[in-house]
């Protein structure tokens, strides 16, 4: 089953095709066949021409963890994130605490969990009519994980792969509890500051599966955005298809073995005062005959009040850098999320003074 919530008028949902997509999903669509796309997933003309833009062979920067620990070293990283936190908003870690085997293993099993059974529900687009171009070409599953969850929260994700899921997002919040650090530190803040708002609580878990497509230039993998988040992990098997804006132009972020991509999402590019940068990026429909698989983690702070506000650090805030944005609760955060799962900088912007 999945379920799609597009926004968009109904005439376009009454292909017969649709149906068959409904039942199981866009691989179901490929395994039937296709070789021309339904128009659901067809992005309008006038959008198209932003898919062709090519990407130079500019690349994110990659940050190496290894001698995180010689004292002598560490002062160099942090200026490495910093500097990649405010230009690029997005970089790849190496030589990191996860290891490639536990993240590439995870990977698989779910992989072949989408390739062997159709017990779990994907989901696809939940985003305003005004922003859905179309619907995107890959099969998801998600997991809220809150402070107060218990390991029901994992019920959307297809059993097979769910124990394995469940280890690495542990072994990851470990690793975001350093990479907040140094994005601490990089801010000139205390080292636990990120950490101390709460921000390793609350994660929203995302696992893409983005089969083959047949006409890939007039579809997307998923729609250009921003995230909403602090921060966010993606881990990518060998198959390319993500791209991050950079000055202007789609840049291509290829998967290393074992990299993991840091991007910063709209809630800290508003906690920094603008320091740091949300970035958008995509993922173009896949043209390889290999489903190209994805895992975004993405965390959030974890008290949920009203009464609890986040907005920019006043350590940040100065009479010639003034606040840029509003205080703001989990809640108002929540509302926005639950109309879309998409947008680009719709935090930043509903915050702005
Ligand atoms: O599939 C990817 O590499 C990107 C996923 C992503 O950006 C998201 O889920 O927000
Ligand atoms: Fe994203």
């Amino acid at each position: 089953m999945v379920e799609v919530d597009t926004g968009m008028e109904c005439d376009r949902m009454e292909e017969p095709k649709v149906l068959d997509y409904s039942k199981n999903g866009v691989k179901g669509l490929v395994d039937s066949g296709i070789t021309s796309i339904p128009k659901i997933f067809i992005y309008p003309s006038e959008n198209l021409y932003d898919l062709k833009v090519a990407a130079s062979c500019v690349e994110i920067p990659t940050i190496d963890l290894s001698n995180l620990y010689l004292e002598s070293q560490r002062p160099k990283i942090v200026n490495q994130v910093k500097d990649a936190s405010e230009k690029w908003g997005f970089f790849q870690i190496i030589n990191h605490i996860l290891p490639k085997q536990v993240m590439n293993g995870t990977m698989a099993a779910f992989k072949s969990c989408r390739e062997q059974n159709n017990t779990v529900t994907y989901y696809n687009n939940q985003i305003p009519s005004n922003v859905a171009k179309a619907v995107n070409w890959k099969d998801s599953v998600r997991a809220f994980v809150e402070p107060w969850s218990g390991p029901e929260c994992y019920d959307g994700i297809p059993s097979g792969c769910r124990k394995e899921l469940m280890e690495l997002v542990d072994s990851a919040t470990r690793l975001a509890d350093i990479v907040m650090e140094l994005m601490s530190e990089g801010l000139g803040v205390e080292p636990g500051r990120l950490k101390e708002l709460t921000c390793l609580e609350s994660k929203k878990i995302r696992c893409h599966y983005y089969p083959y497509c047949p006409q890939p230039d007039l579809a997307m993998g998923l729609n250009p955005h921003t995230d909403k988040s602090v921060i966010t992990f993606l881990m990518q098997n060998h198959v390319t298809g993500l791209q991050a804006k950079h000055d202007q132009e789609w840049v291509e972020v290829k998967p290393k073995d074992g990299g993991i991509i840091v991007n910063v999402g709209d809630l800290l590019q508003i906690i920094s005062n603008d320091r740091y940068k949300s970035v958008q990026h995509r993922v173009v429909a896949n043209s390889s005959r290999d489903p190209r698989i994805s895992f975004g983690f993405f965390f959030n702070p974890g008290k949920n009040g009203e009464e609890d506000y986040y907005g920019p650090l006043p350590e940040l805030v100065t009479p010639t850098k003034p606040a840029l944005y509003r205080n703001y609760s989990m809640a108002e955060v929540r509302k926005v999320e639950s109309i879309s799962d998409s947008g680009i900088k719709e935090l930043v912007n509903l915050f702005k003074l």
